[in-house]
């Protein structure tokens, strides 16, 4: 039995308290699962009993929440013995970005959306919280792999739990959808990894056309709609950018009309939207390109059952894994199409590679394909490396290639224009023996091949920078420990057992 402080106790009993009523269970259900009284339950959740961590293991197996990993009481942290070769297949999920996108747009059915194989990963428990808080009812099905939604008559916006909103940037998602139930909102802003500063300005300019007006003070959106505004002519997006694309399409699925929305992103998430938006009986004529023409109906109630696709980043990820480890390494269901451009680089720099023949992603439309990489000698690009909005080197995997550069003979010119504070995370790659130099904010100089050494460090406060870290830990002989990787877990299922599945030796250790 391990004593707590009353400040741990208290705390983890609300925890346990919101997981079980997340769960949608009373006490007395809590306490039959678990073969104790009422009452035992009670004190546990007013923090007036000793726990031990088996039994808070229990709770969480009960409650399918892990307690909200117990991570809230203490931040996670991992211990990597690298140096091993990796070996067998290892699966992509379904993205981060869809899902959290998906979630959103559930909003717009009155009807329950079933989402199917939903990745549990932070982002998408931060957006299940504030669904929550409005009153949309939600909970996990099949195992914990499927999510259903069904939303209430009334949304509850004063309800919104700030605290869960604030942690990412997709609550601006909301912003479509609830401009068609309500005349007036506020949102708290929307913020997510450290990534330097992130405009919401092309959002506002896009729904502003359907009438939806934000002013930005006081730390929140306050949103006023005008009814009688609505697009006469095509939207022109002032950037191309993903979740302002799925914004307009959200206010387009609602306006009864023909919306056309151009510099629209035609990127992986957006045509699950767009996929999504067709079932819910919304005809999207363009998926796939950067004019979308959105036929959309006053009301939509309807049931709905949809399949989000598989992440193209994560795909990535595991790849550049077999890449920096010398791995012959099969990764299964990569969204091909997402990934032809780094693929195309990849092949120029020497990786040698298999894949199957394409099939269809659970949603019907998106092609997969299995990849096997082999262990292969490669050689720096000659040209920079630089993403850009879809069809293009994906902007999301432009990290990954510092990892690789590093792990490749000669000299990789990185230039990461899109965000303002990410090309310098790159350069912590340096504690791990890389040689990575920093030419300017949005410029590294990556000069290979890296002969890896271990290291202890913090997690570095944005997604794929953090998981790059990792994964030359991965490559390092030795033991090396990564502080404080929630942001990992805010984009990555079960990261480090997948990866230990495989080969990988990570092990998962707690403050508590
Ligand atoms: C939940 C979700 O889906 N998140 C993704 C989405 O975020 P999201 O769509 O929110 O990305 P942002 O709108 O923040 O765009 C990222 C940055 O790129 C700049 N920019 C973007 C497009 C453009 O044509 N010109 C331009 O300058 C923006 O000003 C910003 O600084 O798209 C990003 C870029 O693909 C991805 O990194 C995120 O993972
Ligand atoms: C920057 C990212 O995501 P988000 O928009 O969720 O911050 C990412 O996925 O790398």
């Amino acid at each position: 039995m391990l004593f707590m402080s009353q400040e741990y106790l208290t705390r983890i009993g609300t925890l346990i308290r919101d997981a079980r009523k997340h769960r949608g269970w009373t006490q007395a259900q809590l306490a039959e699962a678990l073969d104790t009284s009422q009452s035992a339950v009670n004190r546990m959740e007013q923090g007036n009993q000793n726990l031990g961590l088996e039994i808070i293991a229990r709770i969480g197996e009960a409650l399918d929440s892990e307690i909200i990993s117990l991570g809230h009481a203490g931040p996670m942290h991992l211990r990597v013995v690298g140096g091993r070769r990796l070996s067998g297949s290892i699966t992509a999920r379904t993205s981060k970005n869809a899902c959290v996108a998906l979630l959103c747009a559930s909003l717009l059915n009155k009807g329950r959306t079933t989402l199917r194989k939903v990745a549990r990963i932070e982002e998408v428990y931060r957006i299940l919280e504030v669904l929550g808080s409005i009153g949309v009812r939600t909970r996990w099905i099949n195992d914990g792999s499927d999510l259903e939604i069904v939303p209430p008559a009334d949304l509850d916006l004063a309800g919104i739990d700030e605290e869960a909103a604030v942690r990412t940037r997709s609550v601006i998602m909301l912003l479509g959808p609830l401009m068609h139930q309500l005349d007036e909102f506020q949102l708290p802003y929307a913020g997510g990894c450290d990534l330097g500063t992130r405009t919401v300005e092309p959002h506002m300019t896009a729904l502003r056309r359907f009438g939806l007006h934000i002013l930005a003070t006081n730390g929140a959106y306050h949103a006023t709609v005008d009814r009688n505004v609505a697009p006469t002519r095509p939207i022109v997006l002032t950037e191309r950018g993903d979740t302002v694309t799925e914004n307009a399409l959200m206010a387009a699925a609602r306006h009864d009309g023909i919306t056309v929305i151009r510099n629209a992103s035609s990127n992986y998430m957006v045509q699950d939207l767009c996929f999504f938006m067709e079932q819910l009986g919304v005809t999207v004529e363009g998926i796939g390109t950067t004019t979308l023409t959105v036929h959309g109906r006053r009301d939509i109630d309807v049931n709905v059952d949809y399949s989000p696709s598989e992440d193209p980043v994560e795909a990535m990820s595991l790849i550049a894994a077999a890449i920096v480890t010398s791995s012959e390494l099969t990764v299964k269901r990569v969204p091909i199409e997402f990934l032809e451009i780094e693929l195309a680089v990849l092949e120029e720099m020497g990786l040698d590679y298999e894949r199957t023949a394409e099939y269809p992603a659970d949603n019907g439309r998106t092609r997969l394909v299995d990849l096997t990489a082999k262990p292969s000698k490669l050689t720096a690009p000659i040209d920079k490396i630089h993403p850009m909005p879809f069809p293009g080197l994906n902007i999301d995997t432009v990290p990954f290639f510092a990892a690789i550069a590093a792990s490749s003979q000669g000299s990789t010119l990185i230039h990461d224009w899109v965000y303002d504070n990410r090309a310098i995370y790159l350069t912590e790659l340096t504690r791990l023996g890389a040689n990575v130099k920093l030419l300017d904010p949005h410029r590294v100089l990556v000069e290979g091949p890296t002969r890896w050494r271990a290291a202890e460090m913090m997690c570095p406060p944005a997604l794929r920078p953090a998981v790059v870290i990792l994964l030359a830990m991965m490559a390092a002989e030795g033991t090396s420990v990564l502080r404080n990787i929630y942001v990992i877990n805010r984009g990555y299922e079960e990261l480090a057992e997948r990866l230990n599945s495989v080969g990988a030796q990570i092990e998962i250790f707690r403050d508590i």
